[in-house]
């Protein structure tokens, strides 16, 4: 039966950030993710996830400057001070909340870098967060995602996600696979999904096209879960999409597998 967790940065946006957890349980998930709550206290955080029965399942270490393009610090030269900070941040928070995985955006390429110095740095600061990670018990995920969505965005391909995974072959480095972005860069998911399960401890879900409900467009959901189920993925599933309206409405696709709170 697959596990459900509401991503925070995506369902509920109508509310306000703290208040997605409480309708987050309602709904009946039992897990959240999202991309930070660094602006925060920890303590706080701590207490809307008791106060809701919720466990933390996923965050993303601090990503650097949004509004400046940053989408992530692990590929940028110059910025090596900064991701060192953002791991030790991020791992703060993971202890404060009991969460066991975290997502490190690897960044985006400057016009004219070498994706070659760029990959080499990205690997050397993901085996520089593994084992922090690891003293810490959490894991640090890479996800590809879509160059149309992230232009520039340094990893894209599930395959090139594995390729570095197997390179550096850490234990505290698995792979966060968004079938959203995977559809989208190649296709052909039950296969790839089957292929590279083995490094997954995270999956994410939305239609495609559009980011939408999982019910809507070219992938059929139901057969991908049945087929998790099949190979004994026993991780948590990511909601990560723009509901059409009101996300409690959009949830119908939901309740074959997960029931609302009483
Ligand atoms: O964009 C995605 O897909 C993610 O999972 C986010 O972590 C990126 O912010
Ligand atoms: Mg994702």
């Amino acid at each position: 039966m697959p596990r459900f967790s509401a991503n925070l940065s995506f369902l509920f946006a109508d509310l306000p950030f703290e208040k997605r957890f409480a309708a987050a349980a309602a709904a009946g998930f039992g897990g959240v993710e999202y991309v930070g709550a660094y602006d925060m206290p920890m303590a706080s955080v701590k207490s809307l996830l008791s106060d809701n029965g919720l466990e933390q399942v996923l965050f993303n270490m601090p990503t650097g400057d949004w509004e400046k393009g940053e989408r992530g610090l692990a590929c940028r030269p110059g910025r090596e001070d900064a991701f060192r900070d953002s791991v030790v941040k991020a791992l703060d928070y993971a202890a404060a909340t009991g969460c066991r995985m975290v997502h490190c955006m690897a960044g985006v390429m400057g016009k004219g870098e070498d994706a070659g110095e760029l990959a080499r740095l990205y690997c050397d600061n993901l085996l520089y967060a593994a084992d922090l990670a690891e003293q810490a018990g959490v894991k640090i995920l890479i996800e590809p995602i879509n160059p149309l969505d992230m232009p520039g965005y340094l990893l894209n391909s599930v395959e090139q996600a594995a390729v570095i995974l197997d390179q550096l072959d850490h234990p505290h480095l698995a792979l966060q696979f968004d079938i959203y972005h995977a559809q989208i860069v190649g296709g052909n998911i039950a296969a790839r999904l089957d292929r590279h399960l083995d490094k997954t401890a995270h999956i994410q879900i939305a239609g495609v096209p559009g980011r939408r409900e999982p019910d809507s467009g070219e992938l059929n959901y139901p057969f991908l879960f049945y087929m998790l189920d099949r190979v004994g993925y026993d991780g948590w599933i990511g909601c990560e999409y723009k509901p059409h309206g009101d996300t409690v409405a959009g949830l119908e696709w939901i309740r074959p597998w997960m029931p609302a709170a009483k």
